[in-house]
């Protein structure tokens, strides 16, 4: 029996992440060149795995809400505002159906993303860099050199607003759906911050014009099969550190969420897309709306592929300040975190990598 807590020690742990990071070949050249142990450096330590894997109990799970009429009848708008705050209060996640964008939009997304993966290598390499000043980054896990132990993932990261890349800056295989997808993810990003706003009794426009939607991050995560999935994990237990994040992913599955201790499946659910509550949303709402924990399981079947799209301007120089919404406080209420650029709060999340504690921990007061 492996006992992964020794492996982690008496090791030049730094070289091997260095030779890994230097070979631009992620997890998929690893995958490529036939490993069938999974190297030491994506080994996690024991206690990652320690919580139950909370089996999907049908009457307990994520809340999967059919935006279709939304906009044309005022009562079903009612009824599917208050789903979305009870969603937003109780799991910090949703999946919502008939959401404007079209099914083949959403495939020719996907398949976008394992065209970039699965491309000639040179040309992969080329957009591999941690210079995170570019608008189109690709790497093997952000926090490669912080993290206690490496994902099994590979992901593309592009800035898609509020000044997107020139199009040849993207990558030629999946430019197209990149720029058609952002545009169509921004406009369901706006629709969904009015919902939130009347979900917290706000003017529909509220969060909009706090320019919670104004930027738009998007990450296309490749997770390759993985020859010993309980030994590491393709994302490690985090909370997201954006206003929102829209996810879309393949049918293979894996996501979970933390609820009341136990961990839930998000399961797949064909032309759907996840909806969760990041952590900036969880600050301005004062702890109205959860930014909650969730992991990616590394999994044989694969690759995986999924698209992150965080709704959040932190790679831009705004010195705007965000504390908790003056109309959500009250005697009662108080304000429960300080005020933060998101520059500051984001470089505190990047800081410490996904070691599973929340970085809305130092705002608090
Ligand atoms: O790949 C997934 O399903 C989730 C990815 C994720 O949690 C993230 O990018 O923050
Ligand atoms: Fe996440």
């Amino acid at each position: 029996m492996v006992n992964p807590g020794e492996i982690l020690e008496n090791y030049d742990r730094l070289s091997e992440l260095k030779a890994f990071d230097e070979s631009k070949e992620g997890v998929k050249g690893l995958v490529d060149s036939g490993v069938a142990k999974v190297p030491r450096i994506f080994i996690q330590p024991p206690d990652e795995f320690e919580k139950t894997s909370g089996t999907c109990n049908s009457q307990f799970s994520i809340p999967v809400i059919d935006l279709g009429g939304i906009n044309n009848d005022p009562v079903l708008r009612k009824e599917i505002v208050k789903r979305v705050r009870e969603a937003s209060e109780i799991w910090g996640f949703f999946q919502v159906v008939n959401h404007g964008i079209p099914v083949n939009v959403l495939e020719e997304m996907l398949d976008g993303v394992r065209r970039f993966n699965e491309q000639d290598l040179q040309v992969k390499k080329g957009f591999y860099t941690r210079e995170y000043t570019k608008p189109v980054v690709f790497n093997c896990n952000f926090d490669l050199f912080s993290a206690p132990a490496a994902n099994w993932r590979d992901t593309l990261y592009c800035l898609m607003a509020p000044h997107p890349p020139m199009p040849v800056e993207l990558p030629a295989v999946c430019r197209d759906v990149l720029v058609e997808y952002s545009k169509q993810i921004q406009r369901l990003g706006f629709a969904l911050f009015r919902l939130l706003s009347e979900a917290l009794g706000l003017n529909p426009d509220h969060l909009n014009d706090m320019d919670c939607g104004e930027g738009l991050l998007v990450l296309s995560h490749y997770y390759p099969p993985c020859p010993e999935p309980e030994l590491t994990m393709g994302t490690t237990k985090h909370a997201d550190n954006d206003f929102l994040t829209v996810l879309l992913q393949d049918e293979i599955g894996g996501l979970q969420v933390l609820h009341e201790n136990q961990w839930f499946d998000v399961p797949p659910v064909p032309g759907a897309l996840v909806v969760n509550i990041g952590d900036l949303l969880q600050l301005i709402t004062n702890d109205k709306f959860r930014s909650v924990e969730h992991r990616v399981l590394a999994k044989s079947e694969g690759p995986r592929v999924s698209v992150a799209c965080f709704f959040s301007t932190s790679l831009l120089p705004s010195t705007k300040l965000y504390c908790p919404i003056k109309e959500l406080l009250s005697d009662d209420d108080p304000p429960k975190y300080r005020a933060t650029t998101i520059r500051d709060y984001v470089a505190n999340f990047n800081a410490k990598g996904l070691d599973g504690m929340s970085s809305l921990q130092h705002l608090r007061l």
